[in-house]
């Protein structure tokens, strides 16, 4: 069974309170969502396999640790996934990028695929999907899916805001999907919101509404 992580780092806590502020302009949000997501990061490869490497120092030879195993690539879900890929970059400068793009019916909840491009040898890849709201669950089981139907077999998703339903709804369908959030939330309203979540990640981050 994959894992469900709630990262109650206090810098991290901290920043989530400034986002969730109504009165937060989309200038500071972009910039802390994007913060969020490389402390995020920070801790989510705190696992990450390492190996012993021969290297010579100005001073000598010397056997030193490198990060091994799989390589990284980074999902974000379009829109709101933007927000945060900057900072996971930040952490992780050499892993690559695959997009897919995803919005939700405003009444029925449902997740439309718009666009995908994935790196080409994504299978090979351990894939981190990054997306501040997991409500529903619908658009990141999607994004899952699309993942797993190329092949990919490590996936991890790094929300800020999580709600129980989306929580529960991953487990169901995807148990071996390790999930981390910043935040598990009170619960899901039925206009798909999360409470007290931070409102529309994708119109705040982009300045939309
Ligand atoms: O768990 P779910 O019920 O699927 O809801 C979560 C999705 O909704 C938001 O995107 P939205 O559809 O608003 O698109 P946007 O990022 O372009 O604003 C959010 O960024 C997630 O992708
Ligand atoms: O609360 C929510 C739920 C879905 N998407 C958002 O941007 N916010
Ligand atoms: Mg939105």
């Amino acid at each position: 069974m994959g894992k469900f992580v709630v990262l109650d780092h206090p810098l991290i806590q901290h920043k989530l309170t400034i986002i969730r502020r109504k009165e937060t302009g989309s200038n500071e949000f972009r910039r802390i969502v994007g913060e969020i997501g490389g402390l995020m990061t920070y801790e989510i490869t705190r696992d990450l396999p390492l190996k012993d490497v021969e290297i010579e120092t100005p001073i000598g030879k010397t056997t030193q640790k490198e990060i091994a195993g799989k390589k990284l690539t980074i999902v974000p879900i379009l829109r709101a996934g933007m927000g945060m890929l900057n900072g996971v970059l930040e952490m992780v400068p050499t892993a690559k990028v695959g997009v897919i793009g995803m919005y939700r019916d405003e009444k029925t909840l449902k997740p439309h695929e718009y666009f995908c491009k994935m790196p080409k040898d994504v299978s090979e890849r351990e894939c981190l999907i990054v997306d501040p709201m997991l409500a529903t669950g619908g658009s990141a089981i999607d994004a899952i899916g699309a993942l797993k139907k190329r092949g990919v077999k490590e996936i991890k998703l790094a929300v800020l805001v999580a709600a129980p339903e989306g929580v529960k709804a991953i487990r169901e369908k995807y148990p071996d999907v390790d999930i981390y959030a910043a935040a598990e939330d009170e619960k899901l309203l039925d206009n798909g919101y999360i409470f007290p979540g931070l409102g529309d990640a994708g119109d705040r981050i982009f300045g939309t509404k």
